[in-house]
């Protein structure tokens, strides 16, 4: 391999976490998704995507990932499956990519960490490769990848209505967040087909939005499928407003000062994973996508 035909160096694009302040579920559409009410708080926590054109070495058209999930078969990585939807938009033809993940969000929790992947990608190499799709080509192909990747290619906290699709951004006061994750694994298919979901919640209007008179309503029953994520829920509600996010099965508990957040995190009970994070009105990825 001729060693100037090689980039070694990995181009670093941050992933961030959300969380659902609320989310309703007003109905149910034909295709049996959901019609969904919900606040996405972007949050300063997330993964790392490392990107490396290459211009020879690997096959033509290749999407490699060098660190993948245990467990999960790479052509199923929503990193792989969004950098492939991409490959027929580059103009630079013959550039292959191999890719790297740091991967800090706990999956399957309710935090989005898979869509978020999907939608760094997107807007990683549609710059690297100088696609030039415009937002909506980005936001077609990401809604294809999942329900959640939309928010995290407009990068900004928002309001969502629909699958989670209609976005209409809002600034949320600046909290801190303690994020927990029960070792329990919440399926979201398993929780949106399950006959006790309510469905039926009255829409709100976002204007008059307050976190109060709002509810998780996949909260109870993946309380009732899973122990864990109701003691958790239980334990924390002792010390501040807490909530679960998304389908579970992470919750979060609100506070006004990192210290104060710190103290609960301190007295978690042994074992259980956490993290501390500030919410964000606009995704690190729109800030370097910026420079
Ligand atoms: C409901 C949310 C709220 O954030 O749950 P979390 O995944 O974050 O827990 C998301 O919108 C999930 O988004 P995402 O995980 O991307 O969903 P998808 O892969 O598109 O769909 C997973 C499964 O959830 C169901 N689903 C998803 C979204 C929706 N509005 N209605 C649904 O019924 C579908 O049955 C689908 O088979
Ligand atoms: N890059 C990825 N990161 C995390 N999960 C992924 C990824 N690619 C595919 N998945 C799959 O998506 C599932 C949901 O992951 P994740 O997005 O972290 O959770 P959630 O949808 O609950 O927020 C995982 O269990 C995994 O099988």
């Amino acid at each position: 391999m001729n060693n100037s035909e090689v980039n070694d160096v990995f181009d670093w694009w941050p992933s961030p976490a959300k969380i659902n302040l609320f989310l309703h579920v007003c109905g149910r559409f034909e295709n049996g998704y959901h019609d969904l009410q919900t606040l996405f708080q972007i949050l300063d926590f997330g993964d790392e995507i490392g990107f490396s054109l290459r211009k020879a070495g690997l096959q033509e058209n290749c999407v490699q990932i060098l660190d993948n999930i245990d467990g999960l078969d790479p052509q199923d990585n929503l990193i792989v499956k969004a950098a492939q939807a991409l490959l027929p938009y580059r103009t630079l033809k013959s550039h292959s990519v191999e890719i790297k993940l740091n991967k800090r969000i706990p999956m399957g929790g309710g935090l989005g960490g898979g869509s978020s992947n999907a939608a760094t990608t997107l807007l990683a190499l549609n710059k690297l490769w100088q696609c030039e799709c415009d937002l909506s080509t980005l936001l077609a192909i990401g809604k294809k990848l999942g329900a959640d990747v939309p928010v995290f290619i407009k990068g900004q906290t928002a309001f969502a209505s629909g699958i989670g699709e209609k976005l209409q951004s809002h600034s949320v006061q600046e909290q801190i967040y303690l994020v927990a994750s029960p070792n329990v694994h919440v399926s979201t298919a398993a929780v949106f087909t399950h006959p006790s979901l309510p469905r039926q919640t009255q829409k709100i209007d976002f204007a008059h939005y307050k976190f109060e008179q709002t509810q998780n309503d996949c909260e109870k029953l993946v309380c009732n499928m899973h122990p864990e994520v109701a003691n958790l829920l239980q334990w924390l509600l002792n010390y501040a407003p807490s909530r679960m996010t998304g389908t579970g099965a992470s919750v979060f508990s609100i506070f006004e000062s990192v210290s104060d957040a710190k103290k609960v995190l301190k007295k978690l009970p042994a074992g259980t994973k956490a993290f501390i994070a500030k919410g964000l009105d606009c995704s690190p990825v729109l800030q370097k996508l910026a420079l």
